[in-house]
């Protein structure tokens, strides 16, 4: 059967927090890492394909390229409906990516409109006339003011969104959305009629999502964080299940590698150094130095893999990071770091590490790469939007690991994860 809804994440976290929200709306979801190859069979007994992509930071042509390649796998394999996936916190520039994926999108299917709402209630991002709210704050109040690659400081997302866009970029606001579907179609109607291409949708509840599901399901393409997922599924009859999706059994060694320095992961990380547990701290500038810091990291966790969870991780304050910046530059920082993270990640499943915990979307993207996975089965969600997921590994084991955002998780994630693992396996 072909598949129903198609969907293009920009990052790896991103994509299992889109999926997990699928899969807890009732759909029947496989999620693949990039673009398969043409001709590439589609997954049998799928209701939605999350594709994802690592596009969020790259060069905004090739963010749209990459999109393209993803929008035409998924129409071969079927899908009535793209759903492009980005962050709850619009992490962008004003080069992009957001606006000219968009509109490379909305080029290719020939459609003159769109939404875009990264409201996800659940994790405390809320769209209120047109300004994001990350918690009781505004988004350019928020950690993201400091986010190392993608620093949001305006919280007007019409002027963010019309920044990076050609086409005008209008607003469906609080008082159409809360009046319901038919309201949201007039809004949607009037908006086009104004050569509006894009709106930005206000959402303060699930509710709202689910009347804006409701009223997009005509649209060829839909824009959001993963907080819209709970409205789509029931375009096609398709009921929420309260039954989390099963995973295999885990085995192996845990062990943590972070590389988002975002609030909720220094907390984390606080919480698991207190703790008293095992962590060794990744040194860009000693990186940059040419010292083999990877190779420290794995020697340090083979002394403790025995003893539980091992953590290796860069998260450092914002202060610190700047600091970094300064002297090696973002982007170069971000790449050294992501390249040692990812080649410790390696070395921990080749050390026997089958339960592997990652914190950052980039971060998340890099391991994942260096992994060799190719798709995930998404199991118990652990935190809103964090799900277990399971992958094959190229040997032919199996690896449970988790892509937190940055932002997501509870204080305690890094040993909650693992608990949950072992009850979900009980
Ligand atoms: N100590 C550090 N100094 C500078 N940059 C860092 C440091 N630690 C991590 N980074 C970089 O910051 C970026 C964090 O992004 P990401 O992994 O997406 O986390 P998040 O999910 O919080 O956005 C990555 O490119 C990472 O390599
Ligand atoms: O929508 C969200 O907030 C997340 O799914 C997401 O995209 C996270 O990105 P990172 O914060 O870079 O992990």
């Amino acid at each position: 059967m072909p598949i129903r809804l198609g969907c293009i994440a920009d990052d790896f976290t991103g994509a299992t927090d889109l999926a997990n929200n699928l899969v807890r709306a009732g759909m029947r979801v496989v999620q693949l890492i990039d673009v398969p190859a043409p001709g590439a069979h589609p997954p049998v007994d799928a209701d939605a394909v999350v594709i994802a992509l690592k596009s969020r930071t790259v060069p905004a042509a090739e963010a749209a390229d990459a999109s393209l390649r993803a929008l035409d796998w998924l129409r071969s394999a079927g899908a009535g409906q793209i759903y492009f996936k980005y962050c709850s916190t619009f992490d962008s520039t004003p080069a992009g990516n957001i606006g000219p994926v968009t509109e490379a999108l909305m080029d290719a299917l020939g459609t003159d409109f769109t939404v875009a709402t990264p409201a996800f209630p659940d994790n405390g991002r809320t769209v209120f006339k047109g300004h994001l709210f990350v918690g009781d704050v505004l988004l350019g109040e928020s950690g993201m003011r400091h986010h190392p690659l993608t620093p949001m400081t305006d919280s007007n997302l019409v002027s963010v969104l019309g920044a990076q866009m050609r086409r005008p970029v209008g607003l469906i606001d609080h008082k159409a959305v809360a009046a319901g579907p038919e309201a949201i179609a007039a809004r949607i109607g009037e908006l086009r009629g104004e050569g509006v291409g894009a709106a930005i949708v206000d959402a303060v509840s699930n509710e709202d999502l689910v009347r804006l599901g409701s009223a997009v399901a005509g649209l060829p393409l839909v824009t959001a964080g993963s907080g819209l997922a709970i409205g789509l599924p029931a375009n096609w009859g398709i009921e929420p299940s309260p039954v989390a999706a099963r995973l295999p059994a885990a085995s192996g060694h845990s062990a943590v590698v972070a590389g988002s320095v975002s609030a909720a992961t220094n907390g984390q990380v606080r919480e698991f150094l207190d703790s008293g547990r095992p962590a060794f701290s990744v040194d860009p500038l000693r990186i940059a130095a040419g010292d083999d810091v990877a190779g420290e990291a794995l020697k340090f966790a083979e002394a403790h893999l025995a003893d539980g969870p091992v953590l290796i991780y860069s998260t450092e304050s914002p202060d610190a990071v700047r600091a970094v910046q300064d002297e090696l530059g973002a982007a170069d920082a971000g790449e050294l770091v992501e390249g040692t993270l990812a080649r410790v990640a390696q070395g921990l499943v080749e050390r026997g590490v089958r339960r592997l915990v990652v914190a950052g979307g980039e971060t998340s993207g890099a391991v994942v790469q260096a992994l060799g996975l190719t798709s995930l089965r998404i199991g118990p969600q652990i935190d809103p939007g964090v799900p277990w997921c399971a992958a094959p590994l190229p040997g032919g084991d199996t690896l449970h690991i988790t892509l937190k955002s940055g932002n997501f998780g509870g204080p305690d994630f890094f040993t909650a994860a693992f608990t949950l693992l072992d009850e979900a396996a009980a």
